[in-house]
């Protein structure tokens, strides 16, 4: 018999009516759990445990309960206090980037985002920032070191960018002259304060504030029960317990992180637990943001999931966060559901967004037998607006820290709760995915007469998605792996997005310090892709870089400067703005428009004086590192700049694969892991290549 945990009555909400006992939490072997804070995600069948009056405070009471954000639901903002106080526990991948756009686009909300690493606190205070997302730079400069006034002129420039960049300087130095900034046309945006803060006092700030986000990190169980496939809830459970002690009366508690379906009921358990009597709301607001996108998705969220209990306090609390997104997204793309519903809906999406790339990569399998082409039979279907041309791109299968674990997570919650048929049904995911990564290896071992000794392999790409330093779970380690096996000469991984040396710490870490070169094993980490792929007897593609594709070679004059630089879509100028007081929205999308206009646009902001990369002229001055900042001497010594990431990855064009084909060894095979290639195209250039997905020599 489980353990039922009584909800103490007066944690109830009076508008709420009576509430029945809880389930207790269960450990993940089903035996009792202790009465302790500890909680496991497991999860148990009803009818296995009978248990009669369950899930008290966050039990479902009727489907109607479960809405969308209701003009009713809105109306219960106008009785709440604003929120003013918002602390982000987690200041990693999601934690980070997600604190910052809530800080930028609030300005009149603290946001203080805690993590007990303090190496990290101490990046993101810093010039070295721990992540790499397109975007995020300017945001959180903007948001942690506040801006100053700024003016330009609200009208569509007149002919190009350079002449928006001086209407912009001109409006400036107009303005100060003029002062007061009320000049026809002009607009003045007044200085902001910081209101996004990085530090380590994780107590105390949880202490301070209405809303409490954990996002914190919920890998897989690697050991003792659920090994494999439960959630860990270490992290979550750690700063549930300092919640628990810290938060004021009547804080918002919000599940950022990933976590398995019907935590939210574990946490208000442990909250229950230590501060009896006190009312606390705990809400599921999962994030769906990709790495290498992850400001553009914040910005435009396509939908954002609050789940709450059923209760008019629940509704009241999934007010007050929709009230915090409300500043830049439509409410119409808010949807509110009972909160297991949106801890279930998170696992859900990545399980199937997951199983689209299983499923693709299965007949990529069968296009190799057969003579059919993946890509093909992937646009021909996709045509199909019932099935849809996204994550239909064929390969070495899924990396990255979300999908396999939360696949695997809902596997094990289908095994706790006696559905092994369903269980069976998503590991098969994770099998297909595994087999698309051991085939491809296995493809290049078998084309190179199935010995590698002796011979240098080259690997493009290690992070597990193009634009994105983020190596977890990457395809590409298991393929070194794999190689390493069959006692290469060399291995040599080029990225362009990664650091060598932090590459090389991480596979030394990640499979023994001796596959290193400087231990005498093959691995050798460049920063230059010509120098990796110099000798190669093969290349094998592993992320979808574009600067990997091929571009046909062509006899024009310009041909080699257009290879090196990709065209980028014309952003058209958003002004005027409707808006009499210009959101921070419509200030990024100007922002972005001066900064990708033309060259010439840089070169007056030289000559103004003006910095190129702050067209607006709004950012404060960054704080300086301290003298012994570790950064600054990696920085120093590996001759790398931005260690850290801090600096938007500025491609340096597509590989001229014409060049890598004449410093390769004959045959010259080419393994394309990622359909990027062109096959026809590369042969012309020497190659012999193997393109997942269709028929090959081996
Ligand atoms: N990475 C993604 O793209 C992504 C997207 C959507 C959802 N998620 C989910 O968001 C959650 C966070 O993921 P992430 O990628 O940001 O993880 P992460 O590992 O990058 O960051 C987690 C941070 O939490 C900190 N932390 C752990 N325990 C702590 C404690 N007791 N006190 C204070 N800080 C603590 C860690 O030091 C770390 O900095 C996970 O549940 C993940 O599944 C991730
Ligand atoms: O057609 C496709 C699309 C993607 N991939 C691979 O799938 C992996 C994951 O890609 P993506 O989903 O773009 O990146 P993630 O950052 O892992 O984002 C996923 O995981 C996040 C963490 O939960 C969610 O928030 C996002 O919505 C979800 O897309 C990468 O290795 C891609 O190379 C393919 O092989 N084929």
């Amino acid at each position: 018999m489980p353990i039922v945990n009584q909800v103490s009555p007066s944690v109830v909400d009076s508008e709420e009516g009576v509430l029945d006992g809880s389930t207790a939490p269960t450990t993940p072997d089903g035996s009792t759990a202790p009465s302790s804070l500890s909680f496991s995600p497991v999860l148990r069948p009803r009818n296995v445990d009978n248990v009669e009056g369950e899930s008290a405070h966050l039990s479902i009471k009727s489907r109607n309960d479960s809405r969308s954000l209701s003009s009713a639901l809105l109306d219960k903002t106008a009785r709440m206090p604003p929120v003013r106080n918002i602390c982000c526990v987690g200041a990693g991948y999601v934690g980070g980037p997600t604190a910052a756009v809530i800080a930028f686009q609030n300005p009149h909300i603290r946001v203080t985002v805690v993590d007990k690493d303090e190496k990290r606190i101490r990046r993101w205070n810093s010039h070295h920032p721990p992540i790499y997302e397109p975007g995020l730079n300017d945001i959180v400069r903007m948001a942690r070191d506040g801006s100053r006034e700024c003016v330009f002129l609200n009208e569509t420039s007149k002919s190009d960018a350079s002449s928006a960049v001086s209407d912009v300087s001109t409006a400036s130095s107009e303005c100060d002259s003029q002062c007061g900034g009320h000049r026809e046309g002009l607009t003045t945006i007044a200085a902001r304060q910081p209101n996004l803060f990085f530090t380590s006092e994780v107590a105390k700030c949880i202490s301070e504030a209405d809303v409490v986000l954990i996002a914190v990190n919920t890998p897989t169980k690697y050991r003792g029960a659920g090994a494999g496939s439960a959630t860990d809830m270490t992290a979550f459970e750690a700063v549930t317990a300092v919640v628990a002690q810290h938060a004021r009366a009547g804080a918002i508690i919000v599940e950022k992180s990933t976590v398995p379906c019907r935590t939210a009921q574990l946490v208000q358990e442990t909250l229950a637990q230590h501060r009896p009597g006190v009312h606390f709301e705990v809400l599921s607001n999962p994030e769906f943001l990709a790495a290498g996108t992850a400001v553009k998705d914040l910005l435009n969220a396509d939908r954002i999931l609050i789940g709450s209990s059923p209760t008019p306090s629940g509704h009241r609390a999934a007010a007050a966060l929709a009230s915090v997104y409300v500043s830049w997204i439509p409410r119409s793309r808010i949807i509110t559901t009972n909160v297991f519903s949106s801890e279930l809906a998170k696992l859900v999406a990545n399980s199937m967004l997951a199983q689209r790339i299983s499923s693709i990569n299965s007949i990529a399998a069968v296009c190799e037998a057969t003579g059919a082409d993946v890509d093909e039979v992937a646009t021909a279907i996709g045509a199909d607006p019932r099935i849809g041309s996204k994550f239909l791109k064929a390969g070495i299968g899924f990396g990255g820290s979300c999908f396999k674990k939360d696949v695997l997570s809902l596997v094990y919650l289908a095994e706790t709760l006696n559905l092994p048929e369903v269980a069976d049904y998503w590991r098969c995911v994770i099998t297909m995915n595994e087999s698309a990564r051991n085939r491809f290896a296995s493809r290049a071992v078998r084309c190179l007469n199935n010995t590698l000794v002796g011979k240098k392999i080259t690997i493009l790409g290690y992070a597990f998605k193009p634009d994105t330093n983020d190596t977890r779970e990457s395809p590409a380690l298991e393929i070194i792996r794999t190689l390493v096996e069959e006692g290469p000469q060399e291995i040599a991984i080029f990225d362009p997005c990664c650091i060598p040396p932090q590459t090389t710490e991480e596979i030394g870490r990640l499979l023994g310090s001796d596959v290193l070169n400087s231990n005498g094993g093959p691995v050798v980490v460049y920063a230059d892709a010509y120098e990796a792929c110099d000798a190669s007897s093969a290349v094998l593609i592993t992320t979808e870089f574009d600067e990997f594709r091929y571009s046909a070679p062509s006899t024009a004059p310009d041909a080699a400067l257009s290879t090196l630089i990709r065209p980028k879509a014309r952003l058209t100028d958003p002004r005027p703005f409707e808006r009499l007081e210009p959101t921070e929205s419509d200030l990024l999308a100007l922002h972005t428009y001066l900064l990708q206009s033309s060259p010439s646009m840089t070169l007056s902001s030289h000559n103004s004086g003006m910095d190129p990369k702050d067209p607006l002229s709004r950012f404060s001055p960054m704080p300086d590192c301290s003298e012994d900042c570790p950064d600054c001497y990696l920085e120093k010594t590996t001759g790398t700049t931005s260690y850290g990431a801090g600096e938007a990855y500025i491609s340096k064009g597509r590989l001229d694969w014409a060049k890598i084909s004449y410093h390769m060894r004959m045959p010259r095979w080419v393994f394309d892991g990622r359909g990027v290639l062109d096959v026809r195209g590369m042969e012309k250039l020497g190659f012999r290549v193997e393109s997942v997905g269709r028929q090959g020599r081996a």
